[in-house]
Protein backbone atom coordinates (compact mmCIF):
# COMPACT_ATOMS: atom_id res chain seq x y z
CA UNK A 1 0.00 0.00 0.00
CA UNK A 2 0.84 3.37 -0.81
CA UNK A 3 0.03 6.62 2.25
CA UNK A 4 -0.02 9.45 0.60
CA UNK A 5 -0.05 12.33 3.10
CA UNK A 6 -1.75 15.55 2.14
CA UNK A 7 -1.02 18.51 4.29
CA UNK A 8 -3.75 20.57 2.30
CA UNK A 9 -3.45 24.22 4.09
CA UNK A 10 -3.51 22.71 7.90
CA UNK A 11 -1.30 24.89 10.10
CA UNK A 12 1.17 21.39 11.14
CA UNK A 13 5.21 21.87 10.82
CA UNK A 14 5.27 20.27 7.50
CA UNK A 15 8.82 19.45 7.76
CA UNK A 16 8.39 17.85 11.08
CA UNK A 17 5.54 15.40 9.08
CA UNK A 18 8.10 14.77 6.09
CA UNK A 19 10.89 13.55 8.68
CA UNK A 20 8.15 11.57 10.19
CA UNK A 21 7.09 10.11 7.32
CA UNK A 22 10.56 9.23 5.89
CA UNK A 23 11.65 7.65 8.74
CA UNK A 24 8.31 5.66 8.99
CA UNK A 25 8.87 4.73 5.48
CA UNK A 26 11.99 3.71 6.16
CA UNK A 27 11.63 1.47 8.88
CA UNK A 28 8.43 -0.54 7.73
CA UNK A 29 9.55 -0.41 4.44
CA UNK A 30 6.15 0.73 3.23
CA UNK A 31 5.88 3.98 0.41
CA UNK A 32 5.37 7.01 2.04
CA UNK A 33 4.77 10.28 0.62
CA UNK A 34 3.78 13.77 1.78
CA UNK A 35 1.84 16.38 -0.08
CA UNK A 36 2.50 19.86 1.19
CA UNK A 37 1.91 23.52 0.09
CA UNK A 38 3.52 24.23 -2.98
CA UNK A 39 5.99 26.84 -1.63
CA UNK A 40 6.99 24.42 1.41
CA UNK A 41 7.94 21.54 -1.18
CA UNK A 42 11.83 22.56 -1.65
CA UNK A 43 12.17 22.19 2.06
CA UNK A 44 9.54 19.22 2.67
CA UNK A 45 11.59 17.23 -0.30
CA UNK A 46 15.30 17.82 1.43
CA UNK A 47 14.48 15.44 4.23
CA UNK A 48 14.35 12.63 1.85
CA UNK A 49 10.65 11.70 2.14
CA UNK A 50 9.00 11.16 -1.78
CA UNK A 51 7.00 14.66 -1.85
CA UNK A 52 3.72 15.28 -4.03
CA UNK A 53 2.35 18.67 -5.18
CA UNK A 54 -0.52 19.67 -4.44
CA UNK A 55 -1.87 20.61 -8.01
CA UNK A 56 -0.21 21.40 -11.26
CA UNK A 57 -1.82 24.02 -13.83
CA UNK A 58 -2.45 22.81 -16.84
CA UNK A 59 -0.40 25.43 -18.74
CA UNK A 60 3.55 25.46 -19.93
CA UNK A 61 6.00 27.82 -19.23
CA UNK A 62 4.93 31.57 -20.22
CA UNK A 63 2.57 34.36 -19.11
CA UNK A 64 0.41 32.66 -16.36
CA UNK A 65 0.48 34.61 -13.52
CA UNK A 66 -0.11 33.22 -10.27
CA UNK A 67 0.22 29.67 -11.77
CA UNK A 68 1.55 26.26 -10.20
CA UNK A 69 4.14 25.33 -13.09
CA UNK A 70 5.21 21.41 -13.36
CA UNK A 71 8.38 22.42 -14.18
CA UNK A 72 8.91 24.42 -10.80
CA UNK A 73 7.70 21.82 -8.49
CA UNK A 74 9.95 19.18 -10.19
CA UNK A 75 12.56 21.55 -9.76
CA UNK A 76 11.85 22.06 -6.05
CA UNK A 77 11.87 17.83 -5.27
CA UNK A 78 8.57 17.01 -6.17
CA UNK A 79 7.88 13.79 -7.98
CA UNK A 80 4.71 13.22 -8.40
CA UNK A 81 1.58 15.41 -8.36
CA UNK A 82 -2.43 15.10 -7.03
CA UNK A 83 -4.85 17.11 -9.80
CA UNK A 84 -8.57 17.69 -9.29
CA UNK A 85 -8.62 17.41 -5.45
CA UNK A 86 -12.27 17.68 -4.34
CA UNK A 87 -11.40 20.56 -2.80
CA UNK A 88 -9.64 22.17 -5.98
CA UNK A 89 -11.65 20.97 -8.67
CA UNK A 90 -10.44 21.05 -12.22
CA UNK A 91 -12.73 20.85 -15.97
CA UNK A 92 -12.07 17.66 -17.42
CA UNK A 93 -9.80 19.53 -20.53
CA UNK A 94 -7.60 21.20 -17.83
CA UNK A 95 -7.39 17.87 -15.68
CA UNK A 96 -6.21 16.83 -19.20
CA UNK A 97 -3.69 19.63 -20.14
CA UNK A 98 -2.28 19.20 -16.35
CA UNK A 99 -1.86 15.95 -16.74
CA UNK A 100 0.43 16.69 -19.85
CA UNK A 101 1.88 19.47 -17.72
CA UNK A 102 3.01 16.99 -15.08
CA UNK A 103 4.20 14.67 -17.67
CA UNK A 104 6.47 16.73 -19.36
CA UNK A 105 7.96 17.27 -16.31
CA UNK A 106 8.43 13.93 -15.18
CA UNK A 107 5.57 13.94 -12.19
CA UNK A 108 3.52 10.90 -11.67
CA UNK A 109 -0.07 11.33 -11.70
CA UNK A 110 -2.85 10.72 -9.18
CA UNK A 111 -6.19 12.27 -10.09
CA UNK A 112 -9.32 12.58 -7.38
CA UNK A 113 -12.80 11.89 -8.27
CA UNK A 114 -15.78 12.14 -5.93
CA UNK A 115 -17.50 9.19 -7.04
CA UNK A 116 -17.21 6.16 -9.60
CA UNK A 117 -18.24 7.29 -12.11
CA UNK A 118 -15.93 10.12 -11.85
CA UNK A 119 -13.00 7.72 -11.52
CA UNK A 120 -13.53 5.81 -14.91
CA UNK A 121 -13.85 9.46 -16.52
CA UNK A 122 -10.16 10.05 -14.95
CA UNK A 123 -8.82 6.88 -15.22
CA UNK A 124 -9.46 7.60 -19.02
CA UNK A 125 -7.22 10.29 -19.60
CA UNK A 126 -4.38 8.08 -18.67
CA UNK A 127 -3.12 8.94 -15.09
CA UNK A 128 -1.04 6.35 -13.07
CA UNK A 129 -3.46 6.64 -10.37
CA UNK A 130 -6.80 7.61 -9.50
CA UNK A 131 -8.34 8.39 -5.75
CA UNK A 132 -11.75 8.09 -5.25
CA UNK A 133 -12.63 10.65 -2.21
CA UNK A 134 -16.38 10.85 -0.86
CA UNK A 135 -16.47 14.97 0.17
CA UNK A 136 -18.96 13.94 2.70
CA UNK A 137 -16.38 11.94 4.40
CA UNK A 138 -13.53 14.06 3.90
CA UNK A 139 -12.53 15.63 7.28
CA UNK A 140 -14.78 13.55 9.40
CA UNK A 141 -13.86 10.51 11.46
CA UNK A 142 -15.64 7.95 9.88
CA UNK A 143 -13.11 6.29 7.61
CA UNK A 144 -14.35 5.51 3.40
CA UNK A 145 -13.60 1.89 3.54
CA UNK A 146 -16.13 1.41 6.60
CA UNK A 147 -18.45 4.05 5.93
CA UNK A 148 -19.07 3.49 1.99
CA UNK A 149 -16.92 0.21 1.19
CA UNK A 150 -19.17 -0.17 -2.44
CA UNK A 151 -17.66 3.17 -3.31
CA UNK A 152 -14.10 2.16 -2.97
CA UNK A 153 -15.11 -1.26 -4.73
CA UNK A 154 -16.90 0.75 -7.44
CA UNK A 155 -13.98 2.88 -8.10
CA UNK A 156 -11.85 -0.02 -8.39
CA UNK A 157 -13.79 -1.74 -10.73
CA UNK A 158 -14.54 1.59 -12.86
CA UNK A 159 -10.64 2.26 -13.41
CA UNK A 160 -10.23 -1.25 -14.24
CA UNK A 161 -12.65 -1.50 -17.00
CA UNK A 162 -11.06 1.27 -18.26
CA UNK A 163 -7.19 1.10 -18.17
CA UNK A 164 -6.10 -1.76 -15.77
CA UNK A 165 -2.90 -0.17 -15.24
CA UNK A 166 -4.24 2.65 -13.14
CA UNK A 167 -3.85 2.18 -9.54
CA UNK A 168 -7.05 2.62 -7.38
CA UNK A 169 -6.51 4.65 -3.93
CA UNK A 170 -9.13 5.69 -1.62
CA UNK A 171 -9.16 7.93 1.06
CA UNK A 172 -11.59 10.09 2.84
CA UNK A 173 -11.92 9.72 6.89
CA UNK A 174 -8.51 6.91 6.94
CA UNK A 175 -7.18 7.28 10.45
CA UNK A 176 -6.15 3.90 11.60
CA UNK A 177 -3.82 1.06 10.47
CA UNK A 178 -7.37 -0.67 10.39
CA UNK A 179 -8.79 1.83 8.13
CA UNK A 180 -5.79 0.91 6.07
CA UNK A 181 -6.48 -2.76 6.05
CA UNK A 182 -10.19 -2.32 4.94
CA UNK A 183 -9.39 -0.22 1.72
CA UNK A 184 -6.76 -2.44 0.71
CA UNK A 185 -9.00 -5.75 1.75
CA UNK A 186 -11.30 -3.41 -0.76
CA UNK A 187 -8.84 -3.59 -3.86
CA UNK A 188 -7.59 -0.04 -2.94
CA UNK A 189 -3.62 -0.30 -3.32
CA UNK A 190 -3.22 3.33 -1.70
CA UNK A 191 -4.40 5.73 0.98
CA UNK A 192 -4.85 9.66 0.37
CA UNK A 193 -5.66 11.25 3.66
CA UNK A 194 -4.57 14.20 5.60
CA UNK A 195 -6.21 15.53 8.72
CA UNK A 196 -5.28 11.81 10.60
CA UNK A 197 -1.86 12.85 10.46
CA UNK A 198 -1.68 16.77 9.57
CA UNK A 199 -4.10 17.37 12.39
CA UNK A 200 -2.79 14.17 14.94
CA UNK A 201 -1.25 15.77 18.14
CA UNK A 202 1.80 13.02 17.39
CA UNK A 203 1.88 12.54 13.31
CA UNK A 204 4.56 10.11 13.93
CA UNK A 205 2.61 7.90 15.90
CA UNK A 206 -0.26 8.56 13.75
CA UNK A 207 1.92 7.03 10.37
CA UNK A 208 3.55 4.60 12.35
CA UNK A 209 -0.42 2.93 13.46
CA UNK A 210 -1.58 3.61 10.10
CA UNK A 211 1.56 1.29 8.67
CA UNK A 212 1.25 -0.89 11.56
CA UNK A 213 -0.44 -3.85 10.10
CA UNK A 214 1.25 -3.80 6.69
O1 LIG B 1 -9.04 14.96 1.26
C1 LIG B 1 -8.39 14.06 1.77
C2 LIG B 1 -7.03 13.72 1.33
O2 LIG B 1 -6.72 14.36 0.15
C3 LIG B 1 -8.93 13.29 2.89
O3 LIG B 1 -8.89 14.09 4.00
P1 LIG B 1 -9.07 13.43 5.43
O4 LIG B 1 -8.05 12.35 5.55
O5 LIG B 1 -8.85 14.58 6.36
O6 LIG B 1 -10.48 12.91 5.48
Amino acid sequence: MFILVNLKAYPCDPVEVAEAARDVAEESGVRIAVSPQAAHIERVAETGVETWAQHVSPNDHGSYTGSTLAEAVADAGAEGTLLNHSENRLKLADIDASLDAAERAGLETCVCGNNPEQIGAVAALGPDSVAVEPPELIGGDVSVSTADPDIVVDAVDAAGAVDESVDVYCGAGVSTGDDVLAAQDLGATGILLASGVAKAADPRAALKDLVAGL
